[in-house]
């Protein structure tokens, strides 16, 4: 058994996975890492190996502190990946993206593909059907989107993700309510009708945080899953035993 941990800017996902089959997941914030690990690890002591994708500021000694218990794989820009890397800065690439590309290529073979993240950032990932990662876009997410509104005016609330109740904002938070929510659903729309201007066939794919709320608001028909990350790293892993 494997644990795998994705650690985002705003939140730590993670996942005992069976095989390629996932047994249970977890959600939890950075400061009880450590506590939520080591019960996971209490309640599966069949798990040998934890596999860590990491965006965030989490120490790796965090990790390592498990390393008597079990193997501890940070998974890096070093290790082999089932896509030709176009990236101009590829150093600089998510790891998070580049685990996202790799489960879109082994999951959905001989296609195009888009991801989509909706996590504190929107990222947009494309990998064509010959397996090359092309890259994409990085935007603000959600929770994002309302707190700079908040945090760079004088006047603005800070408020929480809300159905708008309609297009034309009737009040200061229903004009809120609609920029954000609205501005995303258009936006993420958007990029997808210009990728099928370019691309006439290809898969999409919706994770992170968001993806419940989005995804029955987009026009474009997607595969929704927010268990991709954590099922993707899970294949990297595997991809990389297999590969290195
Ligand atoms: N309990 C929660 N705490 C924080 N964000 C949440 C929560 N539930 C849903 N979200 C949504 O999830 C998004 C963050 O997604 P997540 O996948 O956790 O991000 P990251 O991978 O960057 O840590 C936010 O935009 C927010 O709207
Ligand atoms: C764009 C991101 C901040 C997204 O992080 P997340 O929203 O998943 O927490 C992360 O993938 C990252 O730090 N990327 C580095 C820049 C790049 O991918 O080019
Ligand atoms: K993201």
């Amino acid at each position: 058994m494997i644990l795998a941990v994705d650690v985002g800017n705003t939140r730590i996902k993670a996942a005992v996975f069976e095989g390629n089959i996932l047994v249970e997941n977890f959600v939890f914030v950075k400061n009880e890492l450590q506590k939520n690990i080591q019960n996971i690890l209490k309640n599966f002591q069949k798990v040998t190996d934890l596999v860590v994708s990491s965006v965030g500021d989490v120490e790796k000694q965090s990790f390592l502190e498990f390393e008597n218990d079990l193997k501890v794989h940070f998974i890096s820009h070093e290790d082999p990946f089932p896509f030709i890397n176009y990236y101009a800065t590829p150093k600089t690439l998510g790891i998070d993206r580049m685990v996202l590309a790799a489960g879109a290529t082994l999951q959905f073979p001989n296609q195009n593909r888009l991801v989509i993240d909706a996590g504190t950032c929107v990222t947009f990932d494309f990998i064509d059907e010959n397996n090359n990662y092309l890259g994409g876009a990085i935007t603000p997410g959600l929770r994002l989107r309302y707190e700079s509104l908040h945090n760079y005016t004088a006047k603005l609330p800070l408020l929480t993700l809300e159905n708008p109740k309609d297009l034309i904002g009737k009040s200061t938070s229903e004009s809120i309510h609609s920029g954000v929510v609205n501005g995303l659903v258009y936006e993420i729309d958007g990029f997808i009708d210009e990728y099928s201007a370019r691309y006439s066939n290809f898969i999409i794919i919706l994770t992170g945080g968001d993806t419940d709320f989005l995804a029955k608001r987009l026009k474009n028909t997607i595969f929704a899953n927010s268990n991709f990350l954590l099922e993707s790293l899970s294949q990297t892993f595997q991809y990389k035993i297999k590969n290195d």
